[in-house]
């Protein structure tokens, strides 16, 4: 399968991002943080709680602009960008289907979209609203809107923390048959290394607060290999490349 995304990748070269307080107490956040996404692969950026994580990503997704430095978004085909939260933040008064097509562009808001729900286990519960969905069930719902706007670029915060390990692992699974089908050029956060090495071609692997990046751990095998033994390998030559890390 083709990869889709942009031909350029997603790059990022974040000098450095500080909080300050109005009492004048400053914290910085990120220094010298660079990384790169290439075309239609999957990167999940690994680090400890409180490193920078999610700053990172809402640096990339323009809704903090106050930071020195620059990022590349992918170009070339759509120039959208999908991000799935913990929060699967559905409009409460729209069904899945109705939250789902809204998110649309006007080119595509008539899709059929009987593939992608059925995919996600989600065909019987289109006419069903947010307040009838269990957590596991809203957060396929973001799934299904970030995937249908065919975007050029995904980020995910975490989205599969505060599921039951079961859930959990269904979803991630799910993730992985939705994405494989149209492999979108991806940067998921997560402190979760076992599910990192699950979902990833890499691992951008941060340091501690202010993050920046300690190195890469690829993971150039096939998904479907990725078996129990395999990941027990691959989780051992984690630890010995970066001893201490999650
Ligand atoms: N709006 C803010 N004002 C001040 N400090 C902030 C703000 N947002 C984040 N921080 C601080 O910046 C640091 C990085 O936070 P961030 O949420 O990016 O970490 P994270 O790696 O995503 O953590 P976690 O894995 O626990 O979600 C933390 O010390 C946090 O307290």
């Amino acid at each position: 399968m083709q990869p889709v995304g942009g031909v350029v990748p997603l790059r990022v070269d974040i000098a450095e991002k500080i909080f300050r307080s109005a009492q004048g107490v400053s914290i910085k956040a990120l220094q010298d943080l660079s990384f790169e996404v290439r075309q239609g692969e999957f990167a999940c950026l690994l680090g400890p709680s409180g490193c920078g994580k999610t700053t990172t990503l809402r640096i990339l997704l323009g809704l903090d602009k106050d930071f020195s430095g620059s990022f590349q978004l992918p170009e070339g085909g759509s120039d959208r960008i999908a991000a799935v939260f913990q929060e699967p933040v559905l409009l409460p008064w729209r069904t899945v289907e109705q939250n789902v097509r809204l998110a649309l562009p006007k080119s595509l808001r008539t899709k059929n979209l009987d593939g992608l729900f059925d995919t996600l286990g989600l065909a019987g519960m289109r006419a069903l609203y947010p307040a009838e969905l269990s957590l596991g069930l809203a957060r396929r719902a973001a799934l299904a809107r970030a995937f249908a706007t065919e975007p050029a670029v995904l980020f995910l915060d975490e989205p599969f923390a505060s599921l039951d390990e079961r859930t959990a692992e269904r979803l991630r699974h799910l993730l992985l048959t939705v994405w494989s089908a149209r492999p979108t050029t991806a940067l998921m956060v997560t402190h979760n290394l076992r599910e990192a090495l699950m979902l990833s071609d890499r691992i951008i692997v941060l340091a501690q607060r202010p993050a920046h990046v300690l190195g890469m751990f690829d993971v150039r095998l096939p998904r479907h290999y990725r078996n129990s033994q395999v990941m027990s390998d691959l989780l051992r030559s984690f630890q010995q490349k970066f001893p201490g890390v999650a």
